[in-house]
């Protein structure tokens, strides 16, 4: 099973991925983490590049790692039997990849083909929540410098809406809420999937 997690910087994607995990783990089934830009080389120098290049050559960066990462690691770990969580994804292109200019479309034709996760998870918050958690940040990406959480907000929504029109299934968490109840939630809802 492959399920992905996007949303706005600091909306709490890996903290509610580490307690899903937990909960899963709990459960006794197996989970891997895993996460974009990679820890390869190439997800290495997006992260060392994102203040060098934008627009068409990130997002074809980004899907360069997308690629590797789909074939190295995601697809044989789902073979093994793990629940492969991982931490941004086609969504994030949808949201990152807009704010630098491109429009959804031409961002879905440079990820065409890649793997659909069988549960898609948009983690959002309120403005004020989020600029409140990024404060406590020492250093901010040029997304989390050049643009609000607000758009930010508003493509994670827009990109979960484009993508259920593709078929993806989407669920939305809002980490305003209980966090325990969030990951009940999702938690029940992947057990449900796997029995
Ligand atoms: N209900 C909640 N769900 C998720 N994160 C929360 C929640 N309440 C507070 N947080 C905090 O919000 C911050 C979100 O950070 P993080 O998980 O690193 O976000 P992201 O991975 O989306 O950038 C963390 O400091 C986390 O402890
Ligand atoms: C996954 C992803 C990353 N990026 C770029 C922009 C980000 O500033 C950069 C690093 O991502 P980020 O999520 O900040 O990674 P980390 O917290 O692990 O350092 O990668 C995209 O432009 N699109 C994407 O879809």
């Amino acid at each position: 099973m492959f399920i992905t997690f996007d949303g706005p910087n600091g909306a709490g994607k890996s903290t509610v991925i580490e307690e899903l995990a937990k909960y899963l783990a709990f459960k006794e089934k197996q989970v891997y983490i895993t996460k974009e830009p990679t820890e390869t080389e190439i997800g290495k120098y997006i992260r060392e590049s994102e203040e060098k290049y934008a627009s068409y050559t990130l997002a074809n960066l980004v899907a360069a790692d997308r690629h590797n990462h789909i074939k190295k690691e995601i697809v044989p770990y789902i073979n093994k039997g793990h629940i492969v969580l991982c931490d941004r994804y086609i969504p994030s292109s949808l949201i990152l990849q807009v704010l630098d200019g491109l429009s959804m479309s031409e961002v879905m034709s440079i990820n065409t083909g890649f793997l659909k996760p069988d549960l898609s998870v948009i983690v959002y918050a309120n403005e004020s929540t989020i600029s409140e958690r990024l404060s406590d940040r020492s250093t901010l990406t040029r997304f989390e410098r050049d643009f609000s959480s607000e758009r930010e907000i508003e493509l994670s929504f827009k990109a979960g809406k484009y993508l259920e029109e593709l078929g993806y299934k989407i669920e939305y968490i809002d980490t305003d809420e209980s966090l325990v109840k969030n990951i009940e939630k999702l938690g029940d809802m992947i057990m449900v999937a796997v029995s």
